[in-house]
């Protein structure tokens, strides 16, 4: 047996929702590119679970019934508000809450495709007020109900700062969504898969694959790079600051990928948002900071900025607390996560790949008072 780490390059399963050619992303055979200038995220969301665009009766269905299933039930919200918070990471209280919304769920364990896909209704619905409802929690304010007219984008923004939000607002946080909902295998899509091959439920995939997502080398970059440009604090001290971090060896958040070689084709779009919003927001070094950043990092190892780069400065110019970020990132890949599970029950084989041992062998059992 041969073992590659980390199973790079290793094709794990066949997938028809997105796919990275050559540093192209596509969603169902459409480049992102083409989806971010053009798309809802709802439409994305139809188009991720269904492998095809919606018509116009279709896309208002789904953004109906993500509207309609918004609504927490009481129980989760009252959880929230006996923990002390402050001390509570939002992913953990995401992961948690989607766990306990399966309990309220009668279908949970209904394994038909027609109650998974009523299911990933659900749940792609209830995030959204899972997060916003969490962060007014934690700051002694009541959550706030979503409104039926809202694009899920909107009605994000609105349950968060409970008021109407600004069009470029919706705009950013739609972007940000179609952006980030599917990324072929990556760790919490394999998780989420690995999960529900054993034919657990979808709330024990997504719990697993939200888990995944939390971890620094995932998803939760985003925060830390907010974090690293914090820390910054000024333009002229990022060179500084990097140069010091690779002399440690450490890793810059944020930059990197697994599969992209010459750059994430998510990025730019992210970079251009960060751009305009640092602008508008007169917060400008955020970008410039960054920039420079990027421009260090490709020149000195070659590695490219990953989605969770730029997408920092976007949410901190719209005054999102850093620690939401990654669960933002999860609202979006809830729709991904869905449909590879979708797609797993579909074609089902257990995923159980084998180790190779390289422990201690022919031992012999010795009593434990002879020890
Ligand atoms: C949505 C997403 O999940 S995108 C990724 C988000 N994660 C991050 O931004 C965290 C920072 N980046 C990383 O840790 C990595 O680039 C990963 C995890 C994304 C990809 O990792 P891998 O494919 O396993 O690459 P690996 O960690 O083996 O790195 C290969 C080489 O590049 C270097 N490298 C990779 N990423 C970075 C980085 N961000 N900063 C500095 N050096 C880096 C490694 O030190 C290593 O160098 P070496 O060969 O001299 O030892
Ligand atoms: O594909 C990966 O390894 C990570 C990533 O960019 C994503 O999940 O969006």
């Amino acid at each position: 047996m041969s073992t590659t780490k980390g199973l790079e390059g290793v094709i794990a399963t066949e997938s028809s929702i997105s796919s990275i050619i050559d540093d192209q992303l596509t969603y169902v055979g459409f480049t992102i590119d083409d989806l971010a200038e053009n798309s809802s995220f709802e439409e994305v969301v139809f188009l991720l679970w269904n492998k095809r665009l919606p018509n116009s009766e279709e896309l208002k269905e789904i953004k109906s019934q993500l509207n309609q299933n918004m609504e927490l039930p009481k129980e989760v919200i009252d959880h929230f508000k006996s923990y002390d918070l402050k001390t509570v990471h939002p992913m953990a209280a995401l992961r948690t809450a989607v766990s306990l919304l399966g309990l309220f769920d009668s279908e949970a364990d209904e394994m038909d495709p027609s109650a998974n896909l009523r299911k990933a209704v659900r749940l792609q619905a209830k995030i959204a007020s899972v997060v916003t409802a969490f962060a007014r929690i934690r700051e002694g304010k009541e959550p706030i109900s979503p409104k039926s007219d809202y694009s899920y984008a909107a009605n994000f923004l609105y349950m968060l700062n409970g008021k109407e939000p600004e069009a470029i607002e919706v705009e950013a946080i739609n972007k940000a969504l179609v952006l980030h909902a599917d990324h072929e295998l990556n760790a919490s899509t394999f998780t989420s898969r690995v999960c529900v091959a054993t034919l657990s439920d979808v709330y024990s995939g997504i719990t697993a694959a939200i888990g995944a997502l939390k971890g620094p080398l995932h998803g939760g970059a985003n925060e830390r790079v907010m974090k690293m440009l914090t820390e910054i604090g000024e333009v002229d001290n990022a060179i500084p600051y990097i140069k010091e971090k690779m002399a440690n060896k450490e890793k810059i958040m944020g930059m990197g990928h697994r599969v992209y070689r010459k750059g994430d084709p998510r990025a730019k779009h992210l970079k251009k948002m960060s751009k305009e919003l640092t602008e508008l927001t007169g917060q400008s070094k955020w970008y410039e900071m960054s920039v420079k950043i990027e421009d260090y990092i490709k020149a000195e190892k070659g590695l490219p900025a990953n989605v969770d780069f730029y997408s920092a400065s976007v949410y901190h110019s719209l005054g999102i607390d850093h620690d939401l970020f990654t669960p933002i990132f999860a609202m979006s890949r809830f729709s991904g996560w869905l449909a590879h599970m979708l797609e797993q029950y579909d074609n089902n084989r257990l995923i159980r790949p084998r180790a190779e041992y390289v422990g201690p062998k022919n031992q012999y059992y010795v009593p434990v008072e002879e020890r």
